[in-house]
C-alpha cells in the first residue's frame, strides 16, 4: 500500500492506494469518534461490496447503514440528493455522523455534498471504485450535483478525511468505465508531467488491460499531481482550473447530450482534442502534438468526434461554465504539452476550432 497526503493544514488527509483497503478497518481510523456511518452507494456498486465493506466497518463497534441510491449520471441532481438527507433523519445521524461514498464519481460527488451541508457540515471519507474516482474525483473536495442548464453547478468546496482507493474493486468495472478513467489520467500527463504521458502512451495496452501494476502507477502519479495543485489552490483562485483541462467543451457536450449519454471522462477526452486544437491556434502546440494527443486518447477507446451541436449552440453551453467571469468564457489551453494555463480566447477562434474538430 502507498500513502499520501493531500496538504491542506489542520484538514490534510492521506490517501491511501492498494489492494483489498476496503477488508482494513485501521485505514477507518477516522470514524473513531463517530456516533454511526452510514455507507452512501448505488445499486449496481452495493452488490459487490457494500456488504464487505459493511463487515470491516461493523468492526469498529458503531451502528452502520447503508443508503443505496439509483445508478447514473441522470441521478445527480436534488431529488436524489434529498434520499441522503430523508435517511440520515430518519435513521437519526447526528453532527458525529460519518458518511462513506463507496462507489464512483456520480456516489462521491453527491455524499460529499450531503456531508458538506448535512446539519452544516459533517465528516465523510471516499472510497472510490471506478478508476476515474481513484484517479481524479476522491481527491480535491469538489462536490456537488448537476442542473438541466450546467454540469456540477450546485455544490461545495468540503474534503473528505481519507480517501481509500482499493485497486482490486476496478476488476469489476466495464471496459468502457475503465477508458472513461482513462481520459482523466491522459489529461494528467497533458496538463502536468510529460515523463507521465510517455509512460501512459507506451502502456496503453496494460492501462487498456486493467493489469495492476499499471492501475497502481496510474493512480498514484495521478493523485500525486491532483493532490499538488488542490494542497497549493484549494478552491481554484489559479493553477486548480488547469484541472479543468478538456472540460469547457466535454460539460457542454454532457449537458447538451443529456447527462448521462456520454460519460463525464469521453467528453473530457473529447473536449481535450478540442482544447489541444485551440491550443494549436494560439500557436502554443504544434498539430503534431495535437495528433499525437488524439491519438493517445484514440489509443484508449475514447471517442473524438464531438457532436454536431453547432457553433451557436456549444457556445451558449459553454457560456454557464464556472470559470467564466464577467460573462468571458475562459479555457484551459495547453501553453506546452506537460504544462497549461487558463486563457480568455476570441469567440472567433473558439468557433474555428468547433468547426475544424467538427462540432458544427
Ligand atoms: N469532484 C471531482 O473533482 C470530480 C472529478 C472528475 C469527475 N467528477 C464527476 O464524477 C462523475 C463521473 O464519475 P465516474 O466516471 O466514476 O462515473 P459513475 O460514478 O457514474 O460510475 C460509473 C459506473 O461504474 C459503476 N461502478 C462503480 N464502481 C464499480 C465497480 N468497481 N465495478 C463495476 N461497476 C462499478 C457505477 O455504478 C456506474 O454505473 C461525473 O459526475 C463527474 O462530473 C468529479
Ligand atoms: O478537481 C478539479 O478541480 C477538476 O477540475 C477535476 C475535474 O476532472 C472534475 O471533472 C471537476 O468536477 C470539474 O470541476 P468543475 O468545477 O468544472 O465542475
Ligand atoms: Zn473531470
Amino acid at each position: 500500500m502507498k500513502t499520501l497526503e493531500v496538504d491542506l493544514g489542520n484538514r490534510s488527509y492521506p490517501i491511501h492506494i492498494g489492494s483489498d483497503l476496503i477488508d482494513q478497518p485501521e485505514l477507518f481510523s477516522a470514524c473513531e469518534k463517530a456516533t454511526s456511518i452510514y455507507i452512501v452507494t448505488n445499486t449496481t456498486v452495493a452488490p459487490l461490496y457494500a456488504e464487505r465493506l459493511t463487515k470491516t466497518l461493523g468492526q469498529l463497534g458503531k451502528p452502520v447503514r447503508t443508503i443505496v441510491l439509483p445508478d447514473g449520471e441522470s441521478y445527480k441532481d436534488w431529488k436524489n440528493l434529498q434520499l441522503i438527507f430523508d435517511d440520515l433523519l430518519k435513521f437519526g445521524a447526528d453532527r458525529q455522523t460519518m458518511l462513506v461514498a463507496l462507489g464512483g464519481g456520480v456516489i462521491g460527488d453527491m455524499t460529499g455534498f450531503a456531508a458538506a451541508s448535512f446539519m452544516r457540515g459533517i465528516r465523510f471519507i471516499q472510497v472510490p471504485t471506478t478508476l476515474l474516482a481513484q484517479v481524479d474525483s476522491s481527491v480535491g473536495g469538489k462536490t456537488g450535483i448537476n442542473h438541466p442548464l450546467g454540469k456540477n453547478m450546485i455544490g461545495a468546496f468540503h474534503q473528505p478525511v481519507a480517501v481509500i482507493a482499493d485497486l482490486n474493486t476496478l476488476k469489476t468495472l466495464p471496459a468502457r468505465e475503465l477508458s472513461a478513467g482513462l481520459a482523466e489520467v491522459v489529461k494528467h500527463g497533458a496538463i502536468a508531467d510529460t515523463e507521465f504521458l510517455n509512460w501512459i502512451e507506451a502502456n496503453a495496452k496494460s492501462l487498456l488491460a486493467c493489469e495492476t501494476s499499471a492501475m497502481a502507477h496510474a493512480v498514484l502519479r495521478s493523485c500525486e499531481i491532483k493532490s499538488a495543485v488542490v494542497s497549493a489552490d484549494e478552491r481554484e483562485g489559479g493553477i486548480r482550473a488547469t484541472l479543468n483541462f478538456g472540460h469547457t467543451f466535454g460539460h457542454a457536450i454532457e449537458a447538451g447530450m443529456g447527462y448521462g449519454s456520454w460519460l463525464h471522462g469521453e467528453a473530457v477526452g473529447c473536449g481535450m482534442v478540442m482544447g489541444a486544437d485551440l491550443s494549436r491556434r494560439l500557436n502554443f502546440i504544434t498539430q503534431d502534438e495535437v495528433d499525437r494527443l488524439t491519438k493517445i486518447i484514440q489509443s484508449m477507446n475514447l471517442p473524438t468526434d464531438p457532436p454536431k451541436f453547432g457553433a451557436q449552440r456549444y457556445m451558449e453551453l459553454m457560456q454557464v461554465d464556472k470559470k467564466t467571469e464577467g460573462g468571458q468564457i475562459r479555457y484551459v489551453v495547453l501553453e506546452k504539452i506537460g504544462k497549461a494555463q487558463i486563457k480568455s480566447v476570441p469567440d472567433a477562434q473558439v468557433i474555428e476550432t468547433l468547426a475544424a474538430t467538427g462540432a458544427v
